[in-house]
C-alpha cells in the first residue's frame, strides 16, 4: 500500500449540470491536471453522455493518468419537459441534486478514487451546490467554491442582507428604473432592471431567489472562492468581495488561460470544445468567405428560450440592418412550437441573403474569426468573456440570472457595446446592429481592443490570473500536506 504523500494532490470537481457551468469547470480541471494535480470530475449521466457524443473529452482527459470522470444521476436525464420555463427547469435539477446527491458524493469522496489517484485532498464545488459543502464538512475535507457567473452578480447577491434591510429587495411595481443604493461600488449605475433577474420577484419566498441568496451566503463557510474573471475587468467588485471572502482566486478568462498553457507546453494546436450539443463547423467556412469584421454573431447561450414572436423581431431587425449575420438557433430554444412563424416559413424557402443559421456553433472559434465584428448575446458570463478576449463589441439581450448585470457593465462601465434589455423590437434591433457594426464601430472596437489586451495579459505568464492560478495550485498542495 502506498503512503498518501506519494501521490500528487487529488481534487474532486462538481459542477451544476448545465453547459455554462460544466464548460468552465472542465477548463479548470484541465488546468489543474496540467499542473500535475489528480482530478475526479463529477458529471450527471446525461451531461456525460452528451459530452462523450459531441466532444473528444474521453481521449483528451485520458492523457492525464490521474484524471477520472464519475457520474451521478440528475433525476431528469436532461429531458425536462419544454413546458417548463428556463428557471423552473433549473430549479428541478437543483432540488433533485440537493435532496439526492449527499450519499453518492460522500461515497465518491471517501472511496479515495481509483488506486492511481490517491486520497482526496479537497473538493471544488459549484458555488450553488452547498450539498457538497455539507459532505465536505461531514468528512473533514477542505472545500473551495467555484462560482461560474460574474463577480458583479456574486457581489450583488452577497449584499442581499443590506438590500433587504434598506427595503430595496424585494420590490414590486413596474418602475424598473429606480436606482439601487445598497450595493457598494455600484451606486452610480445600478437600477432595479440591472439586478440579477431572480431579484424581480415581489416576495423573498420565491424559490429561485431564496436558493441563490442562501447558497451565496454559504460561500463564507468555504476555504475560498474561485471566479472566472480577471482583476483588470472586475477589480473593484473583487476588492469588495475580499472584505467578506479574503481567499479569492480570480483566474479567468479560463478558456484563454487554458489555451495559453496548452500552447506553452505544445500539447495540441486547435481549440477543443466542451459542448453538449454537436457543433456545426460549416459556419466557419461561411465566415471564411466574408470580409473582415463584417459579421454579427447572434447567440443566446444554452438555456435562454425565445417565443416565435421574438424570433420574428430578431429576423426583421437583422435583415433590415443590412449587415451579415451568423445566427445560432438551438432546436430546444423555441417556445410555442405548434405555431409556425414567419421566420420558419422564410427559412424553409431559403430566403436568407446575408445570413447563415446553425443550431450550435463552435463559439470560441467564431468569436476568434477575423470576419466576426460584433456579438448579439444574452450576456451569459462565458459568452461575455469569450467576446472580451477577442475584442468583439456586444449588443446585449439579457434574459436571466447574472445576465442583467453583465449587460449593464458592458454598456455603462466597460463601454464595450449596447444594452438592449427589456425590449425585443425589430426597429431597436436594426438600429443597434447598425450602430454597433457601422456608425459607432470604431469607438467600440477601440475600447474592445484595449480590454482584450488586458484580458490576454492577465492569463499570460506572470499576469494577475496566472499568478492567482499558481497560488491556487500551491494552496491545494499545502492542503495535502496538512491532511
Ligand atoms: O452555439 C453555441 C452557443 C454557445 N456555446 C458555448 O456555450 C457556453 C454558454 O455559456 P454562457 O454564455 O455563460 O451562457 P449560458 O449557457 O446561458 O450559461 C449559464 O451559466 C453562466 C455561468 O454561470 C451564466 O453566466 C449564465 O447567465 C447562465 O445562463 C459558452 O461557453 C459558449 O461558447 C457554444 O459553444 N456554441
Ligand atoms: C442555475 C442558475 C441559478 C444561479 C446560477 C448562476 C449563478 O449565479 O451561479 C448563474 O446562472 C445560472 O446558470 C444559474
Amino acid at each position: 500500500m502506498m503512503e498518501k504523500t506519494e501521490f500528487p494532490p487529488h481534487v474532486v470537481i462538481f459542477p451544476f449540470p448545465v453547459q455554462g457551468h460544466v464548460n468552465p469547470m472542465l477548463k479548470l480541471a484541465e488546468l489543474l491536471s496540467l499542473s500535475g494535480i489528480h482530478v475526479t470530475f463529477i458529471n450527471t449521466l446525461s451531461i456525460q453522455k452528451r459530452l462523450s457524443r459531441n466532444t473528444d473529452i474521453q481521449s483528451r482527459f485520458s492523457l492525464f493518468p490521474g484524471f477520472r470522470f464519475e457520474t451521478i444521476t440528475d433525476g431528469v436525464s436532461g429531458n425536462v419537459s419544454h413546458t417548463h420555463q428556463e428557471t423552473n427547469k433549473l430549479m428541478v435539477i437543483f432540488d433533485f441534486l440537493r435532496s439526492n446527491t449527499k450519499p453518492i458524493l460522500k461515497e465518491i469522496i471517501l472511496a479515495a478514487g481509483c488506486p492511481r489517484q490517491g486520497p482526496v485532498t479537497c473538493v471544488i464545488a459549484d458555488g450553488i451546490l452547498s450539498v457538497a459543502l455539507e459532505v465536505a464538512k461531514d468528512v473533514g475535507i477542505p472545500i473551495l467554491y467555484f462560482r461560474t457567473a460574474s463577480a458583479a452578480s456574486f457581489w450583488i447577491y452577497l449584499c442581499s442582507p443590506q438590500l433587504i434591510q434598506n427595503g430595496e429587495l424585494p420590490f414590486s411595481g413596474n418602475d424598473l428604473d429606480v436606482p439601487i443604493a445598497s450595493v457598494k461600488g455600484m451606486e452610480s449605475h445600478l437600477r432595479r432592471r440591472d439586478l440579477p433577474s431572480f431579484c424581480r420577484a415581489n416576495t423573498l419566498h420565491e424559490p429561485v431567489l431564496q436558493m441563490v441568496l442562501t447558497e451565496t451566503q454559504k460561500t463564507i463557510r468555504t476555504k475560498g472562492l474561485i471566479l472566472n474573471t480577471f482583476e483588470e475587468l472586475e477589480g473593484p467588485m473583487l476588492d469588495h468581495i475580499r472584505n467578506h471572502i479574503p481567499n479569492l482566486y480570480s483566474i479567468g478568462p479560463l478558456h484563454a488561460h487554458l489555451k495559453n498553457k496548452i500552447a506553452l507546453e505544445s500539447i495540441r494546436q486547435s481549440i477543443h470544445s466542451n459542448s453538449i450539443w454537436e457543433e456545426d463547423k460549416s459556419c466557419l467556412k461561411w465566415l471564411d468567405e466574408q470580409p473582415a469584421k463584417s459579421v454579427i454573431y447572434v447567440s443566446f447561450g444554452s438555456i435562454v428560450t425565445v417565443t416565435k414572436d421574438m424570433l420574428t423581431e430578431f429576423w426583421h431587425g437583422l435583415v433590415n440592418s443590412g449587415q451579415r449575420f451568423l445566427w445560432v438557433i438551438r432546436h430546444d430554444s423555441i417556445l410555442d412550437k405548434d405555431k409556425e412563424s414567419q421566420v420558419e416559413v422564410e427559412l424553409k424557402e431559403g430566403v436568407i441573403e446575408n445570413g447563415y443559421i446553425v443550431s450550435w456553433a463552435p463559439q470560441e472559434e467564431v468569436l476568434a474569426h477575423a470576419a466576426t465584428g460584433g456579438f448579439l448575446t444574452h450576456s451569459g458570463w462565458n459568452s461575455t468573456l469569450e467576446s472580451i478576449i477577442e475584442g468583439v463589441p456586444m449588443i446585449c439581450w439579457p434574459q436571466l440570472a447574472d445576465q442583467q448585470i453583465n449587460s449593464r457593465y458592458v454598456e455603462e462601465v466597460w463601454k464595450l457595446g449596447l444594452d438592449m434589455k427589456d425590449t425585443c423590437d425589430r426597429v431597436i434591433i436594426e438600429k443597434m446592429v447598425r450602430d454597433l457594426m457601422e456608425l459607432r464601430r470604431s469607438e467600440f472596437l477601440q475600447r474592445a481592443n484595449e480590454r482584450a489586451k488586458l484580458a490576454r495579459a492577465s492569463v499570460a505568464e506572470g499576469g494577475s490570473s496566472d499568478l492567482n492560478l499558481a497560488r491556487l495550485v500551491q494552496d491545494i498542495v499545502s492542503m495535502q500536506r496538512k491532511n
